[in-house]
């Protein structure tokens, strides 16, 4: 297994916008480096969030069938066409939503950064997307995004594995995500992985304070395959480092009213929530 050998971007670099879209084709994956997250803002994250997840007053947060909003219990979820669930909990955070009160103020100071950041990605695709790509888009995809209430912070929480774990069952096994990019900073463990076009599994480098950009499925539709969407995995952690891991993944989403290409991006959404059970 090696690390993934992706060049870091630094947004000062005039030719950033090339160097990421040409990254994002050739592995699925970029890096950003000199951003302007301070290392202190994920700390906080990862301060904060622990306590929430280890109290049961989460359990009074948790969603219903429908509502994309607040916490997932254990084995919630599965990747597309994966047979067991998930080894994580989880809550979603968008920017609408009331948080609970002890996490609230980091997240969302910390939400609102990545947006941000996401924003500044996605015109940097605009920007060096060659033509016959572009003429295929519906808009360009600073528009796809435009006032857009949907981007999906996904604070994680994988625990410690339990005794009896069964053959198969992973953290999270491998899937592409949803959306059209995903920018993640440094897990509070490694265990990422990510596949290169060869289909060979990389890690994810975790301590880094980079963030790691990934195309997803919407991206690739939209794009028709131009930008491949990345197949990703949390492996289970070996037993001698058994402990809980936390990670923090940004879903950067187009206004569901968005044409993608046969689809829309919300009806895309629905087909794929069902898939993953979560609608019922
Ligand atoms: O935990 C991670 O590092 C990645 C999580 C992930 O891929 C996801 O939730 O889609
Ligand atoms: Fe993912």
């Amino acid at each position: 297994m090696t690390e993934f050998a992706v060049l870091a971007v630094s947004p000062s670099d005039p030719d950033a916008p090339e160097k990421f879209a040409k990254s994002l084709r050739e592995t699925g994956f970029a890096v950003i480096k000199d951003h302007d997250i301070d290392m202190s803002e994920i700390e906080a994250m990862y301060d904060v969030w622990p306590d929430y997840f280890a109290s049961e007053d989460k359990q009074n947060d948790a969603t219903d069938m429908g509502d994309p909003s607040g916490y997932f219990g254990y084995k919630s979820e599965n990747a597309k066409g994966a047979a067991q669930k998930d080894l994580k909990e989880f809550y979603h955070v968008y920017q609408k939503n009331d948080l609970p009160e002890g996490v609230s103020e980091v997240t969302k100071n910390f939400h609102n950064k990545m947006v941000g950041m996401g924003k500044m990605l996605l015109g940097w695709l605009d920007q060096v997307t060659p033509d016959d790509v572009k003429d295929q888009l519906s808009m360009p995809f600073q528009d796809m995004i435009k006032d857009s209430d949907s981007h999906l912070l996904r604070v994680l929480h994988y625990p410690p594995l339990p005794d009896d774990v069964q053959p198969g069952e992973v953290r999270a096994a491998a899937h592409g995500d949803i959306n059209l990019i995903t920018l993640l900073v440094t897990g509070s463990e490694p265990g990422l992985q990510a596949q290169d076009v060869n289909g060979n599994w990389h890690d994810i480098p975790c301590g880094t304070g980079y963030i790691n950009v990934n195309a997803g499925d919407m991206l690739e539709r939209a794009s028709r395959q131009y930008y491949p969407s990345t197949i990703h995995r949390v492996v289970n952690p070996p037993k001698q480092e058994n402990k809980s891991r936390y990670s923090l993944p940004l879903f950067m989403h187009p206004r569901p009213d968005v044409q993608l290409d046969h689809q829309t991006a919300g009806e895309f959404l629905e087909e794929r929530l069902k898939e993953i059970g979560q609608r019922g």
